[in-house]
């Protein structure tokens, strides 16, 4: 496969998880019997696009996570380093280890990512230049006030809910952390730092099942997910 065709991918494993609860940090909880970052590199490992993957941890834990890549054969992780003390801040360590032209950016903790999302999100981003997976939002969705009064409920049928990956020009996206930094701007994805550079970023389906675990009744929601995938692929 050519350079044009293979990718890059920074997985951000960064955070404490604070919404969790649990003294583990939420990425390195098992799930049958084996830790969440673990499933959810397996999936691009497997993947004959990924060229390479860069994980980005807690500084503390770079050795198990470097033992665990060992010990489950993962190949294309290049390296493992430590992250910042926000998400953006880890994203953008891990671009600098990237070698490729395209880069994925993903959440350690979105192990329910499907091959076919991700392939697709890629095919768009080269299309397009940018491409980020989402979910056509269920709820009515309101913007409430601090007061707890509700102020607007925008259209639903233009609301989508944002997942990983996010796929981009690796020299765009660097550009638009280090505009970000310089301009002193937080995101809460990376597609955000993308859209202020006035780049369009296209939007492409992803699934429901590809959550973002994030507070405990996700863990349950995610063993019954890992069973499923089992009874499917025994
Ligand atoms: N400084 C940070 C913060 C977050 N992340 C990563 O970004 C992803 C999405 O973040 P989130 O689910 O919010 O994780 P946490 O920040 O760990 O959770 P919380 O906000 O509950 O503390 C996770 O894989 C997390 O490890 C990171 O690499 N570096
Ligand atoms: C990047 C992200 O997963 C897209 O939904 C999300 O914005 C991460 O936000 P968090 O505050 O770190 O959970």
């Amino acid at each position: 496969m050519d350079t044009e065709n293979r990718v890059g991918v920074v997985v951000v494993s960064a955070g404490r998880g604070t919404r969790m609860g649990t003294r583990e940090s939420k990425q390195y909880l098992l799930l049958k019997d084996k830790p969440i970052i673990m499933h959810t590199l397996d999936v691009f490992e497997r993947m004959p696009l990924v060229q390479e993957i860069v994980l980005v941890t807690g500084a503390e834990d770079i050795d198990r996570c470097t033992g665990w890549i060992k010990e489950y054969g993962l190949s294309k992780v290049v390296k493992v380093i430590s992250g910042g003390s926000e998400r953006q801040q880890s994203v953008y360590k891990g671009l600098l280890e990237i070698g490729t032209e395209w880069v994925m950016v993903h959440d350690g903790v979105r192990p329910f990512i499907e091959p076919e999302h991700v392939e697709a999100c890629f095919r768009k981003a080269q299309l397009s230049g940018a491409a980020v997976l989402a979910v056509k939002v269920k709820d009515t969705i309101k913007q409430v006030s601090e007061s707890g009064t509700i102020e607007a409920t925008p259209d639903r049928r233009s609301l989508w809910a944002i997942h990983t990956p996010q796929a981009f020009r690796l020299s765009a996206l660097k550009k638009a952390h280090e505009q970000a930094e310089a301009d002193g701007f937080i995101g809460t994805d990376d597609s955000m730092l993308v859209e202020r550079m006035g780049i369009p970023v296209a939007v492409v389906e992803s699934s429901y099942t590809n959550i973002k675990i994030t507070t405990p009744e996700d863990l349950e929601y995610a063993e019954f997910m890992l069973k499923r995938r089992g009874e499917r692929n025994p």
